[in-house]
């Protein structure tokens, strides 16, 4: 099922265009790994998708029936960020926050799916201990359960291993997978590590100078 269709698009700046006319599908349990080297306009890019900035031109059309929040966002750490002095459960339950914004309160459904998230990302006897005192690859698994109670359909991540080591990163790799493969969540990633992230990966978007961009499917066949 196509979920989004990127048509003509053009990614950049007031007066800076970093990607030229963009063409792609990006369907329902797919893997899509960017990468590129700095300044190429990975981020751009997922912040278009996102509609937190606008496009230049072209047109980013959401298919069979999803949503703008539907689509969950893990956005590269700040350090001050990484400071942010909440616990665990209360960074978790606030990725409900989209759909309860007319509400003051969680929800039963929404304690249960926050309580599953801490669950599933192997944040269990963590609830009450305050963010800043976690450690790089907790937090990021915290910040995923949030990105999953906000979405069970598409989550966008940028670099969502930067800063970890290298045990830490392949554990973060093997969460992200087991998303994608066992609760089929469309997964779009931004990596500087071609190797490890495209191991899982099944499209490798590849943003290059000169506005230009390669599409390579797992098994290395372009598209
Ligand atoms: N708000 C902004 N206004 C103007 N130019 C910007 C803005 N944000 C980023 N840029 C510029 O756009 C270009 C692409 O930035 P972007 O962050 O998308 O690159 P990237 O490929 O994600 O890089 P990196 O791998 O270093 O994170 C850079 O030259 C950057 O300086």
């Amino acid at each position: 099922m196509k979920q989004i269709i990127c048509k003509d698009l053009k990614i950049g700046y007031e007066k800076k265009i970093l990607i030229n006319s963009i063409n792609l599908t990006i369907s329902e349990g797919e893997y899509w790994c960017i990468t590129g080297a700095n300044g190429m306009g990975k981020t751009t890019f997922i912040k278009t998708l996102l509609k937190l900035i606008p496009s230049i031109s072209g047109e980013i059309i959401l298919s069979d029936g999803l949503h703008q929040t539907d689509i969950g966002y893990l956005p590269q750490q700040k350090i001050h960020q990484k400071n942010f002095p909440a616990s665990v459960e209360e960074i978790v339950i606030s990725g409900n926050l989209n759909k309860s914004k007319l509400r003051w309160y969680y929800n039963k459904e929404e304690k249960a799916r926050a309580k599953q998230n801490i669950l599933k990302l192997g944040l269990k006897g963590l609830e009450k201990k305050s963010y800043n005192t976690l450690s790089g690859g907790q937090q990021q698994r915290v910040l995923l359960a949030r990105a999953l109670c906000a979405t069970s359909k598409i989550i966008i991540l940028d670099e969502p291993v930067s800063g970890l080591d290298p045990n830490v990163t392949q554990d973060m790799y093997n969460v992200i997978k087991k998303l994608n493969t066992e609760d089929k969540i469309t997964i779009i990633t931004i990596s500087h590590d071609v190797q490890l992230a495209t191991q899982d990966a099944t499209h490798l978007l590849h943003f290059e100078k000169d506005g230009k961009y390669t599409i390579k499917l797992k098994g290395g066949s372009k598209c």
